[in-house]
């Protein structure tokens, strides 16, 4: 990523350059058929020298030829030994993996920070290299720039800020966003990841430093998805916060002020999406991290007129009802019986809300898609939030919860009123399924847990989605210590499997929204679809679960670990391309154009998928003067 602090400064001239460099990267795409070669040609560079060294979209380090180094005035500017890719990476690793012989007690703050830091100057410097070591090296590297470090690194955000990555709109920018969004210095963007902060992961109103949310969802959309690196954009919206020891702290970086509301914040974000539109109509906008209260009025009001989606409210319902299914099937019964489970969520946020939309509406079409199928789909849920079960008789219920809300006479029956707690709820319901998006650490308690042993499931699913990991409900071992190995288990941060003696293990799957978010944006991209539709969220969330086979289910593996994270992302980005032809609402992608994708079979859909994905691999670069 370019150096920002210098490119705000750029005169107009030089911004025009850049455009024109961007522009002459992207005729260097060519496309044959449905595939293309970028990658294969050359790139056209117009810099040299030290400028081309300190460019991370260009720089290569060592592995820098010496024809290369002719060609772009760098020979003698780096030490003479010309390092393959290979070398370079066992270089970066050899220093990274240092630090783990030198930290004996194991994971720590400050030692999960280290690595973070060490892989994000890498990130500034060499954009190819760190992408590389990234996808190569998934299951031990996600959880450092994703979740969970990535909450830590938002908290810390003010003190660990050294270069600046993204673009942040603030309240003090209202009138000028639609200028603004030209000091971006790509003429194309595909994604854009936005968050105002208000609700980064389990961790509350973080402010200007959520911006660490937008970054790390981008690495998985570059590592999982191939979204080009140099086209994605990370934007942190700030309209101030209300996080009380930010207000105070003299090194905030963000608007020392409360949060915009009412009217006054909505006109900023519809400036922002005005801006961005206009200058990029393609993209594609990821709403991420926006407390429940803006979530869902953001999301109705952008939908059908943008192509955006809401990660929390559409992501994480596709990744559960995928998990669902899957508990479902692990109990050796038809994905049909989904609308016989019992099911009690806790948490009634923005997450809890989409998925228990999601799930009635899924039960639903399984019983004949009428009125009175979703009607009766919503006594299969019970909903426990911070004021314990919610019933009719709750004063002032949300609305967005209220469709939820148990009616008195039923729950009278079961021996439950208003607001009993989450125990006495499990007790008395007996659920198949306790899912946790409450965002409050521990809260499936020994008791909860005991409760749940008298589920009538056979194979009890256990779901503590909340992150970061302090947030997450329960642990692995609690549960299985409680309610011995006959369970499924799977949280939104990662665990380590459990080792039960006896050669058993107690298998941790991550329930976590990152299986499905990288597809629906390619899936999008690809498609060329206007919006993002109801189909292609329920083909997303329907490819997830299909993807693991029967033997895998049966052991209990309900998604797959994430160094399949790019397969499974492919084919969930096939999977959407395919309901958005079948929906017509498919435009098509450069010269696939919509007729072309009428035209393709599934395999041919997939190809095209595949054919679409950046990888991390140097381009030759060749110099051409202004
Ligand atoms: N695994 C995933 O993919 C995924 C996706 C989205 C969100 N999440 C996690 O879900 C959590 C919630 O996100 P959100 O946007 O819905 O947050 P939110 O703040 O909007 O909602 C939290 C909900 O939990 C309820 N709650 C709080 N304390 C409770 C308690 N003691 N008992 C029962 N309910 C309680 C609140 O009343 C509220 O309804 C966060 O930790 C987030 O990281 C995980
Ligand atoms: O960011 C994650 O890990 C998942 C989810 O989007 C969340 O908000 O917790
Ligand atoms: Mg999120």
């Amino acid at each position: 990523m370019a150096n920002f602090s210098n490119q705000m400064r750029l005169s107009s001239t030089i911004l025009r350059r850049l455009h024109q460099r961007v522009a002459a990267a992207v005729n260097s795409y060519s496309s044959r058929n449905f595939t293309t070669t970028e990658g294969h040609r050359p790139t056209i560079v117009h810099k040299r020298s030290l400028d081309i060294l300190h460019d991370p979209w260009f720089n290569k380090g060592t592995a820098f030829s010496f024809t290369e180094r002719d060609r772009l005035h760098i020979r003698g500017l780096l030490p003479p030994n010309v390092m393959s890719f290979e070398q370079q990476i066992a270089r970066f690793m050899a220093d990274l993996k240092r630090l783990e012989v030198q930290a004996r007690d194991g994971p720590s703050d400050p030692y999960v920070l280290a690595k973070w830091r060490i892989l994000n100057r890498l990130h500034d410097r060499n954009e190819t290299l760190y992408y590389k070591v990234l996808m190569e090296n998934i299951e031990e590297y996600a959880p450092i720039v994703y979740t969970p470090t990535v909450g830590l690194v938002c908290q810390k955000y003010s003190g660990l800020f050294r270069r600046p990555r993204g673009m942040y709109f603030s309240a003090e920018d209202r009138g000028e966003m639609m200028s603004m969004v030209y000091n971006w210095p790509a003429d194309q963007v595909d994604m854009i990841v936005v968050t105002d902060g208000s609700r980064i992961l389990g961790l509350g109103d973080l402010g200007v430093q959520g911006i660490g949310i937008a970054i790390g969802k981008l690495d998985l959309y570059v590592a999982a998805a191939g979204i080009n690196p140099q086209r994605v954009l990370p934007v942190m919206i700030d309209v101030g916060t209300d996080n009380e020891n930010l207000l105070k702290d003299p090194l905030y970086l963000g608007l020392q002020e409360h949060r915009l509301d009412g009217e006054e914040y909505i006109e900023v974000i519809d400036e922002f999406m005005e801006a961005v539109f206009t200058r990029w109509p393609h993209v594609i906008v990821q709403f991420e991290d926006f407390q429940s209260k803006w979530a869902f009025k953001l999301l109705q009001r952008y939908r059908n007129n943008y192509r955006m989606f809401n990660d929390d409210v559409q992501g994480t319902a596709g990744v559960a009802i995928a998990g669902l299914l899957g508990a479902v099937r692990a109990q050796g019964r038809p994905m049909i019986d989904f609308p016989k489970m019992k099911i009690v969520v806790a948490g009634a946020g923005s997450a809890g809300i989409g998925v228990l939309n999601a799930a009635r509406k899924t039960m639903a079409r399984m019983l004949g898609n009428t009125e009175v199928a979703f009607e009766s789909a919503r006594s299969q849920f019970w909903v426990v939030d911070a004021k314990g079960l919610i019933t009719e008789a709750r004063e002032n219920v949300d609305p967005d919860a209220r469709p939820f809300a148990r009616k008195i006479k039923e729950i009278e029956r079961q021996g439950l009123s208003e607001g009993a707690t989450l125990a006495e709820v499990v007790r008395k319901v007996k659920p198949d399924v306790l899912l946790g998006l409450s965002a409050c650490g521990g809260l499936f308690s020994k008791e909860v847990l005991e409760a749940l042993k008298h589920s009538t499931s056979t194979r009890p699913a256990i779901f503590p989605m909340s992150n970061p990991t302090r947030n997450a409900e329960c642990t692995p071992e609690e549960a299985f210590s409680v309610l011995g190995e006959n369970i499924i288990f799977a949280s939104g941060s990662p665990f380590k499997d459990v080792d039960l003696g006896n050669g058993h293990v107690g298998h941790c799957n991550q329930a976590n929204n990152m299986f499905l978010f990288p597809g629906i944006g390619l899936g999008t991209l690809l498609s060329g679809s206007r919006i993002v539709s109801d189909g292609m969220l329920q083909a997303a969330a329907e490819c997830l679960a299909a993807y693991m086979t029967e033997e895998e289910v049966l052991k209990g593996i309900i998604y797959p670990s994430i160094s399949r994270i790019r397969d499974i992302t492919k084919e969930v980005a096939a999977a959407v391309v395919k309901e958005a032809i079948e929906e017509d609402l498919a435009e098509g992608y450069r010269e696939m154009d919509s007729r072309e994708l009428r035209k393709l079979d599934e395999a041919q859909i997939s190809e095209f998928v595949e054919n679409n994905m950046w990888s991390p691999d140097y381009p030759t670069l060749v110099y051409k003067k202004d």
